[in-house]
């Protein structure tokens, strides 16, 4: 099929930069991006791109370059499935909040709605996409909704799952290692590879059934976060045998078959999408009886958890047990640097973990403002909203947020703050000065020098 024009469902992290660079590559191809909240169909619309609902770097160069001639942002969603000959599926997938999985499986249900809307709608035959991370065998399901409408309408089922990290979504999407297509239909497949074909090399585009594409997906969430909880499960260890963390990681990272990337101790990975990807596949190992498979999965998780707690157990027990009524300043909101996205950010954890101790925290982000950090805490559900209001303030300047602080926490690894004169940042901190690097950025030897009381992870 010949693609003129493309709608994608979801105007969020992954269906806004990887549309518009769809859009970048392929000029003749009309591409249109539909949401349900209006609220951010409009800040994509909006003609101060330091508006956008996302930032992304090199995002709104794309989304200016683009915007309104061959990429466009709206609400009119049956209008844009009607008459596109390939819908993505873009919409978020979180883990269920109720009923059968709570707490494990992915919720559904948005992905539902928009099959229904598809069905609903389409006049056409449609090439579907899925590109929202779904657990394997879900296809089947939207085929069963799109293939019973009654109609004289043709649906083919794609798994596309998308790999860009954010912070780096542009030029992860610009120059892929790969781009998965699953599924059955040869055509479709080829429709799809040759959208993706103006720019990504066809050696690199990788074409498997939809059920291992929709594996693969999971799979790799899997990988990587697991290369986290294991460097960070090396680094408690070193932290009692004096070795260091990141030359452990060099040292093993030159092996080629370990590879250096991804061996970043941290305080605990973070985002939209490990956690709520890993939770998944154990799901659905243990809805298939695989608890062994499903058991060796879920550690990752405990580990990540066990991470970020004793991080926190760390900074109370440093500062002499108690933090209650003590400022703490945390820089750093978002769950990784270039981003402004908090989803199961390590932040939002510690930062609880601290006011149930009734510390008061100082929050600075670059990207992240007050109402997000209160709506982050809010939703954890562990306070009432005016104690959270009370104990957790976000400042605009770096050095306010620090001025008599018992601690400063860095919780993101922002650039920025390699940059700042933390000898200015020490003389108006309360004394003694700590430092808890959640990020390993700093340099030891010289916030010592300095007179900070400096702790980092693994060392
Ligand atoms: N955030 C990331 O870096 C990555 C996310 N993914 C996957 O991509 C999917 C989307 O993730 P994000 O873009 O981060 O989510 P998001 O929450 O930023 O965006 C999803 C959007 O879908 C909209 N939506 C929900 N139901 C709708 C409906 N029925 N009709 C129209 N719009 C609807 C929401 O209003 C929201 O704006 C998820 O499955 C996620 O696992 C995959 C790779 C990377
Ligand atoms: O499915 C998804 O949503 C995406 O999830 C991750 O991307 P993302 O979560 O955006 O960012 P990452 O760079 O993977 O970082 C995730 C978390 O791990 C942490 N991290 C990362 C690397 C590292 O060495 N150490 C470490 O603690 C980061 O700080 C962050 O909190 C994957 O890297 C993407 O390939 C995938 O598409």
């Amino acid at each position: 099929m010949k693609i003129t024009k493309i709608c994608c469902i979801g105007a969020g992290y992954v269906g806004g930069p990887t549309m518009a660079v769809i859009a970048k590559k392929n000029p003749n191809i009309k591409v249109t991006i539909v949401d349900i909240n209006e609220e951010r169909i409009a800040a994509w619309n909006d003609e101060d791109l330091s508006k956008l609902p996302i930032y992304e770097p090199g995002l709104a160069e794309i989304v200016a370059e683009t915007r309104g001639k061959n990429l466009f942002f709206s609400t009119a969603i049956d209008e844009t499935i009607k008459e596109s000959e390939m819908i993505f599926i873009s919409v978020n997938t979180p883990t269920k909040t109720y009923g059968k999985g709570k707490g494990m499986a992915a919720d559904l249900k948005y992905v539902e709605l928009c099959a229904r809307n598809i069905a609903e709608v389409s006049t056409t035959d449609k090439i579907v996409v899925e590109k929202s991370t779904l657990p394997v065998r879900t296809a089947q399901a939207i085929k069963s909704i799109l293939h019973n409408t009654g109609k004289d309408v043709k649906f083919e089922i794609l798994s596309n799952p998308e790999f860009l990290a954010e912070g780096t979504a542009i030029q992860d999407l610009l120059n892929p290692d790969r781009v998965l297509i699953g599924g059955e239909s040869g055509d479709a497949i080829e429709s799809l590879a040759n959208v993706y074909g103006s720019w990504v090399p066809q050696e690199r585009i990788l074409r498997t059934n939809v059920w291992s594409s929709e594996l693969s997906k999971l799979t790799a969430n899997a990988f990587l976060a697991q290369r986290i909880s294991s460097i960070n499960a090396i680094s408690e260890l070193c932290e009692h045998t004096e070795a260091n963390v990141d030359e452990v990681a060099k040292a093993i990272g030159m092996d080629s078959r370990i590879g250096p990337k991804f061996l970043n101790a941290s305080i605990g990975f973070g985002g939209s999408c490990f956690q709520k990807d890993i939770l998944n596949l154990v799901y659905i190992a243990r809805s298939y009886n695989l608890n062994a498979v499903a058991d060796y999965w879920e550690q990752v998780i405990i580990l990540n958890d066990h991470q970020k707690r004793r991080f926190s157990d760390n900074l109370i027990s440093t500062l002499y047990n108690t933090v209650s009524g003590k400022k703490i300043a945390m820089l750093g909101w978002a769950f990784k640097k270039d981003t402004n996205d908090t989803r199961e950010s390590a932040a939002i954890y510690v930062a609880d973990h601290l006011l149930n101790e009734q510390a008061n925290i100082a929050v600075y982000d670059p990207k992240v403002n007050n109402k997000k950090v209160q709506a982050d805490l809010n939703y954890l559900n562990t306070r009432s909203e005016e104690e959270n209001n009370d104990l957790v303030k976000s400042y605009s300047d770096p050095y306010e947020t620090s001025k008599d602080a018992h601690a400063i926490a860095i919780m993101t690894e922002w650039d920025e703050f390699k940059t700042y004169d933390w000898e200015k940042i020490y003389n108006q901190m309360k004394k003694p000065a700590f430092i808890f690097d959640g990020r390993n950025i700093l340099n030891k030897e010289e916030m010592t020098k300095i007179g900070f009381e400096y702790s980092s992870i693994g060392k």
